[in-house]
């Protein structure tokens, strides 16, 4: 399979320290993967597919209420975070040139005690979830510093504000309803071709997998679900930070073939910098001119949901 995967026991959740021997290990597969591809998947980060199977349990039922009762939750509603809540199917368009995607998300992107909630237990469920992946997410970032023989706090110096209104990052849950194809405006997608816009991106599909990812050589290929595994890609901006060498591979999820009625999930957690930190190639090279994460944010969101 040309997505490689990779053992993350060493460093897994509740894995206090990673030995120097095991962290050189980790180190190389992991560059290796996102300089080549972009993305891997990592086996026993400590993450179960039990937690998954619960999470992606609690956002359909979400995601099955009507309309009416969803609308309260609405992206753009709550005074405090302008990402966070609900989007309706065909609202997004990930890639531009394409109709709008054929498919619901609720972006998780604060923690703050004040938001309002659809139950406690959604709450309960998704807040912990996201605590996880962010747990990972700082693991791997530690790796990735370490790999490009970096000082190890360098990307985590940027990344201490995750969970609150001063960083981006957002646990998504995504729901691909059944597709009607005589409703299918032409070159709709499910998720049109883009690459993610931050630092890195954690990816939980369901079983039927759907996802693809373009190679350096230009041709799309299957990225499966393989259960118990976490899919890690590289973002936008941390191809930036890294001068190119980390790559942020462009990917999407086509209709199902005609006839399929079957639904599709996913969970992702975008990895975002705090709002303020600047984001300077840190080979030193000016190959990009320095960016703040959270400026950079809001001028992708544009692209993506338009200009309003
Ligand atoms: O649903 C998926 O598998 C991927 C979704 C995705 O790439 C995104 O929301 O950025
Ligand atoms: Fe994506």
């Amino acid at each position: 399979m040309l997505i490689p995967v990779v053992d993350f026991g060493a460093y897994k959740l509740g894995e206090n320290e990673v030995s120097g021997e095991q962290l050189e290990i980790l180190s190389w597969q992991i560059k290796k993967a996102f300089t080549e591809v972009g993305f891997v998947y990592l086996q026993h980060t400590g993450i179960t597919q039990l937690e998954v199977d619960e999470v992606l349990k609690i956002s359909k039922t979400f995601f099955l209420l009507p309309d009416e009762m969803k609308k309260p939750f609405s992206r753009k509603s709550f005074a405090n975070n302008p990402n966070h809540g609900w989007v309706s199917s065909e609202t997004e368009r990930l890639n531009p040139k394409r109709p709008g995607d054929l498919k619901e998300v609720f972006n998780i992107s604060s923690l703050h005690p004040d938001m309002r909630w659809p139950s406690d237990m959604f709450r309960e469920i998704q807040s912990s979830f996201f605590l996880r992946c962010k747990d990972l997410c700082l693991r791997v970032l530690r790796v990735m510093a370490h790999s490009l023989g970096l000082e190890p706090e360098v990307f985590l110096n940027a990344h201490r504000l995750i969970g609150s209104d001063e960083n981006g990052s957002t646990l998504r849950s995504l729901y691909y309803p059944e597709v009607r194809s005589d409703r299918v405006k032409e070159g709709q997608l499910r998720c049109g071709e883009h690459s993610d816009y931050g630092s890195i991106t954690l990816v939980f599909q369901s079983q039927e997998g759907g996802l693809q990812v373009r190679t350096r050589s230009g041709e799309f290929v299957n990225a499966p679900s393989i259960p118990g595994t976490v899919l890690v890609n590289i973002a936008d901006l941390m191809q930036r930070w890294t001068s190119d060498v980390l790559l942020s591979a462009v990917h999407r999820v086509l209709l199902p073939p005609a006839g399929d009625s079957s639904t599709r999930q996913s969970m992702v957690f975008f990895v975002q910098p705090d709002d303020e930190a600047l984001i300077t190639c840190c080979d030193g090279s000016n190959k990009y001119p320095p960016v703040k994460s959270g400026a950079y944010l809001m001028e992708r969101f544009s692209d993506s949901y338009g200009r309003e």
